[in-house]
This record gives structure tokens, C-alpha cells and sequence, in this order.
């Protein structure tokens, strides 16, 4: 597993930019190495910030948007089109206006789909949706071997919450101990809504790549705690590690309590 890397930009509108300019890159690069990428999407302003700067950016046009995976890692269990949803909010910000193909598109269960309000059912769906596309070339921990593969994806994306939560894992909540299944279902979850589905840590491990997004004041705490050494199940952001890179990405606002070693110089 890599050892977070950390870029600190001056707020988190140019933050947002960055990133996705440097995902552009990524997505362009995987689709010329291996003719798809895949990426994991995030909920939360950080995540939709990036989205939105996506959609802006004139490179965009780089991408074959039609040979890309997308996938979530995390939703909130609510009904379909819920303005609270991940993936409505990823639809209105990005996805409606970009040729995708349909196929490769695949959000998470809502509470009024197919396994109604039962979120562990809808959980293990999405786990076997993730090990259906996990062919025998992709990456397969020990952890997720007994679990389901999951495909090897090659960004996944992170929001921080202020508590150290990512994903749908909250600090000391019995998803972030998952170490066998890839996706769980989380009841009674501090931020609403309580009901919501998880990747759980070791599927996000199974990434080439994770990037964590946090900007802002309330971040600050979040992302000093989580890079000083906590463990995982105290700060779930600790443990979110890719294979071959972890990246921190966050504004100076959210990089003011960082331990000194740790702060570069302002990127840009
Ligand atoms: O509820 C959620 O929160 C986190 C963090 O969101 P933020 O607004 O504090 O950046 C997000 O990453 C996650 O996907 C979402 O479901």
C-alpha cells in the first residue's frame, strides 16, 4: 500500500480544478494503456466541486466517455432522483452532459428500487455487479478474495468528512471494521440519512489510486488527525489507501493543522 502524498492549493475552487485536470490526465492515460478506465466516484461538495470543474473544463474532450467505468463509492439510501442522492447530484452536475455509455454507468441501488428499503440486500448486489466485471486480470486481495473481487479501479475518489469519515464509513461504526465483504449496508450513521451503502476499506484498497478531497475550515482537524498515524477505525480517511498512490488533495484552509512535515509549499 503507497504512503499518502499530500498537495495543498490555495482554495478550493482552484482545488477543484486541479483535480480535475489531473483526472483528465489519469482517464486519458488508462483509456490508451488498457482501452477503458474506471473510476469511482464520490458524494459531498468536495467530490460534486470536482465534477462541476470537470464539466468546465474545455480538456474534457480528451476523455472517450463512452469507454469509461464510473462507480460510487457510497450512496445515500434514498428514493430514485432524491435530490440527496450521490448520484442524482453526480448526474446534475456532469453525467447528463457527457456521452456515457449507459452500461458502464453504475450507481447504487436506491430505496425504492428492486431490494426496497433493505439496504444490506442492496449491498450485496452492488458487490456482485462489482465481481461480475471483476475479471480474472483484475486485482484480487486477500481480503476481497473472500469477499467478491472487485475490479481494479484506476482513481477512486474520496470526500473527508470533518469526523474522518469517507465513503459511508463513519469512525467506530461496524462497516469500518468490514474486512471480508467489498460492500455493506450502514444503519444509524451520524449524518443523515442513518441508512446508506459502503464500499468498505479493503475494496477501496483494491484502487491503483485513491485521492481524498477536503477543503475547508471543518476539514482541518479531519486531515491533520487522519495523516499523523490514527488508526483506521477511529478515523476511517487513515486507512484509505491505493496500491500505488494515496493523494491528499486539499485547499490551504483545510491544510493550516497539519503536522509541518507534511505541508509543501502551496502547489499553485
Ligand atoms: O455524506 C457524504 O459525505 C462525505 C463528505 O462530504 P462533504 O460534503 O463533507 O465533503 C462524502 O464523501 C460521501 O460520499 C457522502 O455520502
Amino acid at each position: 500500500m503507497s504512503t499518502p502524498q499530500v498537495v495543498v492549493h490555495r482554495d478550493k475552487e482552484l482545488m477543484a480544478k486541479a483535480a480535475a485536470a489531473r483526472l483528465i490526465t489519469k482517464i486519458v492515460d488508462a483509456q490508451s494503456a488498457r482501452g477503458s478506465a474506471s473510476v469511482v466516484l464520490t458524494g459531498g461538495r468536495n467530490g460534486n466541486g470536482l465534477l462541476a470543474a470537470l464539466a468546465e473544463a474545455p480538456a474534457r474532450d480528451a476523455i472517450d466517455w463512452s469507454r469509461l467505468d464510473l462507480w460510487w463509492g457510497d450512496e445515500r439510501f434514498l428514493p430514485d432522483g432524491d435530490p440527496e442522492r450521490n448520484y442524482t447530484q453526480a448526474r446534475e452536475v456532469l453525467l447528463d452532459s457527457v456521452p456515457l455509455d449507459p452500461d458502464r454507468v453504475h450507481p447504487m441501488a436506491p430505496s425504492d428500487g428492486p431490494f426496497g428499503h433493505d439496504a444490506d440486500a442492496a449491498a450485496e448486489a452492488y458487490a456482485a455487479e462489482l465481481t461480475a466485471v471483476a475479471g480474472p486480470e483484475h486485482y484480487q486481495s486477500a481480503a476481497t478474495a473472500a469477499g467478491g473481487a472487485v475490479p481494479s479501479f484506476d482513481v477512486l475518489l474520496l470526500g473527508v468528512g470533518p469526523d474522518t469519515h469517507v465513503a459511508s464509513l463513519f469512525p467506530e461504526l461496524p462497516a469500518v471494521y468490514e474486512q471480508e465483504r467489498t460492500v455493506v449496508g450502514v444503519h444509524g450513521a451520524p449524518k443523515p440519512p442513518p441508512t446508506r451503502i459502503s464500499l468498505t476499506l479493503p475494496a477501496i484498497r483494491a484502487a491503483r489510486e485513491v485521492w481524498l478531497l477536503a477543503a475547508g475550515e471543518d476539514k482541518a482537524n479531519a486531515a491533520a488527525i487522519a495523516l499523523s498515524g490514527a488508526g483506521e477505525v477511529q478515523a476511517p480517511a487513515a486507512g484509505a489507501r491505493g496500491r500505488s498512490r494515496t493523494l491528499w488533495l486539499l485547499d490551504e484552509a483545510a491544510a493550516t493543522q497539519l503536522p509541518r512535515d507534511l505541508y509543501p509549499p502551496a502547489s499553485s
